[in-house]
């Protein structure tokens, strides 16, 4: 009898390990609402926008050159034959419309070492260059490191992989040419000279003193980097303390563009070309042979080594570029006001804060196109960090043409909402306060929401109250008054008007 139930509670138990996980799923996949499904198909608009972070690039070290000898009957001592180790791949950053923010960069960029040169001569591989994807409007500042001032307009894929340094003798070229015609500086000049190997010794000493110093620093603020895991602000990471940046070093404006952000180390010398030398010409395979007099074992095996890759340390800001900018307190219809006049699709909600990243739209006319991005909504005293905060501001630094979007419906009767006029000052003092001048720019006003009832004389009095800067009646949710306001913003993003909204042409109470 006991046997018989112990035997039952083992059958329940398997039955329950089995069938209870497939009724989940089946229950999951019939209510396709349920939270488990919503977590992993929760839209780009509800994930948190990365549009700050710090990042460590390193690029691959240079492989080591190879000695070896080759030895034949006729040559019992041996003919060098050692290749030259392969440079390191390079880290580099792509502008792609693709990506929307830094949620899906990782915050260390590591390149591949160049491979070891070998015997017959055998180069090493070239390292595999670190290619990650930034989204355009990517502005660059410099925290440690070399300046990131070379936008590549070649694929490292189109490398001749034989352009590797320390092969040929007397060669005067940049081994590097091949890859990228226009990066040649000092420090990536081949360290095989044709004034001979004490030349190259110098070149190679001062590469190596400089990435030396170039590393103490980036080691410091790499452990900056490591150091400052703080609980990071939102739309953008914690970059730890205020230290000596250089500003806008660079920046990222259009699909498709590279920028090499560390640069991988150059290989060693093989033995062939350490003991060759290539001042004189080689008469006799004898004198090919005969090792370099002034150039000591230490020297052979530094020039043989491979040279480390920079090591660079930046912080990458995403500032959008677009013509024209919705500005406005959240729920003023920002969102639904970019659907209609373009194809995007934002989030609309009626609660504030729908919109937690900027979206981008295109309105296009029949010969040309405007960008418009609707910015997460602005409260009075954003700036001291209430709502969203003002972080996204950063994204109308670059705006033409300012587009203030209030809802004239807001104040009716039994609504308890701001008028909009006061939504029109206190969204320029939190401008003001974000940066000097940010609000001195083209623009207009857009009275939303015209269709709701009272809404018609609220916009009679907002014209009353405002002098200087056109205002159009809309009704995004209608699509009502649309073609007008495209025909205004076109005027102002191409500068045929110019009217800027400042606080004494607001008429307040
Ligand atoms: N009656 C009326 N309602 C509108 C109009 N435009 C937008 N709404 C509604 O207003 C609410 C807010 O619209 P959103 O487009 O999400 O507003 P938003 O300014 O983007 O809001 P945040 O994301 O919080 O900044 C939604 O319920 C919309 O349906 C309009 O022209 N008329």
């Amino acid at each position: 009898m006991l046997a018989f139930e112990a035997r039952s509670i083992r059958q329940v138990e398997a039955f329950t390990r089995t069938c209870i996980p497939r009724w989940s799923t089946i229950f999951h996949s019939c209510y396709s609402d349920s939270t488990h499904n919503k977590s992993k198909l929760a839209p780009l608009q509800e994930r948190r926008m990365i549009d700050k972070v710090k990042i460590f690039a390193k690029a691959g070290d240079g492989g080591n050159g190879c000695t070896s000898f080759r030895r034949s009957r006729q040559e019992s001592k041996g003919i060098p034959d050692g290749g030259g180790g392969g440079i390191g791949g390079d880290v580099i950053l792509e502008c792609s419309r693709r990506v929307w923010d830094f949620s899906g960069l990782k915050r260390h960029l590591i390149a591949e070492r160049g491979g070891h040169g070998s015997s017959k001569n055998k180069i090493g591989t070239r390292g595999a260059d670190k290619v990650v994807r930034v989204p355009i409007g990517t502005v660059l500042h410099l925290v440690s490191g070399d300046i990131p001032s070379v936008v590549k307009t070649q694929s490292s894929a189109d490398l001749d992989p034989w352009e590797v340094p320390g092969v040929l003798v007397g060669d005067h070229s940049d081994p590097r040419d091949g890859s990228i015609s226009n990066v040649t500086t000092q420090e990536n000049v081949n360290a095989i000279d044709p004034t001979g190997c004490s030349a190259s010794e110098t070149s190679k000493a001062n590469v190596e003193k400089s990435v030396k110093s170039t590393h103490i620093a980036s080691t410091n603020a790499f452990s900056q980097l490591s150091s400052s895991n703080g609980t990071p602000e939102f739309g953008s990471e914690d970059i730890g303390e205020k230290q000596d940046i250089l500003n806008n070093v660079a920046e990222l404006t259009e699909e498709g563009q590279q920028l090499i952000i560390a640069r991988g180390g150059e290989g060693g010398l093989g033995n062939i070309s350490i003991y060759r030398d290539s001042r004189k010409p080689m008469t006799t395979k004898a004198e090919a042979s005969q090792p370099i007099t002034n150039l000591q074992d230490a020297d052979s095996v530094n020039l043989s080594s491979g040279l480390p890759g920079s090591e660079t340390v930046l912080i990458l800001e995403l500032k959008c570029i677009a013509d024209v900018s919705f500005v406005g307190m959240p729920n003023a219809g920002k969102s639904t006001l970019l659907g209609a006049i373009s194809r995007a699709k934002p989030a609309v909600g009626h609660y504030a804060f729908t919109t937690l990243r900027p979206n981008l739209g295109n309105m296009n006319y029949d010969d040309m196109s405007i960008t418009v991005a609707d910015i997460p909504g602005l409260i009075k005293g954003a700036h001291q960090n209430r709502g969203l905060g003002h972080a996204f501001l950063r994204h109308i630094e670059r705006t033409k043409v300012l587009a203030y979007v209030v809802d004239v419906a807001a104040a009716l009767p039994g609504r308890k909402g701001i008028s909009p006029w006061e939504q029109l000052k206190d969204l320029i003092l939190e401008l003001e306060y974000h940066l000097d001048g940010l609000s001195n720019r083209p623009s207009l006003i857009v009275a939303n929401k015209i269709d709701e009832e009272g809404a018609e004389e609220v916009y009679e009095e907002l014209k009353r109250r405002i002098q200087g800067v056109p205002i159009f009646p809309v009704s995004a949710v209608l699509e009502e008054g649309i073609p007008e306001l495209k025909a205004g913003l076109r005027m102002l993003v191409n500068g045929e008007t110019s009217c800027t909204l400042c606080l004494d042409q607001i008429l307040l109470d």
